[in-house]
């Protein structure tokens, strides 16, 4: 398995459990290190919000790593009739964000950067965002209960993994499954290949 992608050591600038494994599914296992950095921004709507996101988070993590780092950093939101959801937190939080999803369509939008660690720490990289649309089944209250209480929910934006036990409650989605879950590969694969590629020109 490698830890490197064309002679350059991969960090992965997140906690989640989710982005690794769909890493390591095609084969990378980057060095884990989540960012400290407080995640706030003040932009306002779902696309920019989770690039600006995923940006803060991976400049903090390449601020530490050595010249010749790759840094992978990632944010994923819901939207839903203008609002956007984050993480719950608590359980009934998360009956009131299920609430809100079922019945209807929502977005997903996960937000990604890439940064590459130059000499003299200079950071050179790109930052995209990829947009699902997901359908829900109308669910019970019971369910809807029952489901917010199963401890699922509690770290994963708009309350719900598409993953686990919710996937009985999807009726369709339009985009990419990765990217619902946290990290969409094919594009990721993509851009890297792109921002290396330039890299090997502006060599
Ligand atoms: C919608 C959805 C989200 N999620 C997860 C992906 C992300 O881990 C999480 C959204 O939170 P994020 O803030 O994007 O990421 P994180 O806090 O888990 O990790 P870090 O900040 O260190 O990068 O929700 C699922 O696992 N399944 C789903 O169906």
């Amino acid at each position: 398995m490698s830890v490197m992608w064309k002679g350059r050591n991969v960090v992965l600038a997140s906690g989640s459990p989710r982005r690794r494994e769909l890493l390591a599914q095609v084969g990378m296992e980057p060095e884990i290190v989540p960012s400290l950095a407080e995640e706030c921004t003040e932009e306002t709507e779902p696309d920019l919000m989770v690039m600006e996101l995923s940006r803060i988070k991976a400049e903090d993590v390449a601020s530490r790593c050595p010249e010749g780092t790759l840094v992978i950093g990632a944010d994923t939101m819901v939207a839903v009739d203008k609002e956007v959801l984050g993480k719950p937190g608590t359980p009934e939080r998360a009956a009131e964000m299920i609430g809100k999803l079922q019945g209807k369509a929502h977005q997903v939008y996960t937000g990604v950067t890439l940064l590459l660690v130059e000499p003299g720490g200079c950071l050179h990289g790109t930052t995209f965002v990829e947009k699902t649309d997901v359908y829900v089944y109308p669910m019970t209250d019971e369910e809807i209960r029952d489901y917010a209480g199963c401890g699922e929910p509690l770290d994963k934006a708009g309350a719900y993994g598409i993953q686990g036990r919710f996937a009985v409650y999807i009726r369709k989605i339009d985009g990419d499954y990765d990217n619902v879950v946290g990290l969409p590969l094919g594009r990721l694969y993509h851009e890297l290949k792109n921002l290396t590629e330039d890299d090997r020109e502006d060599d």
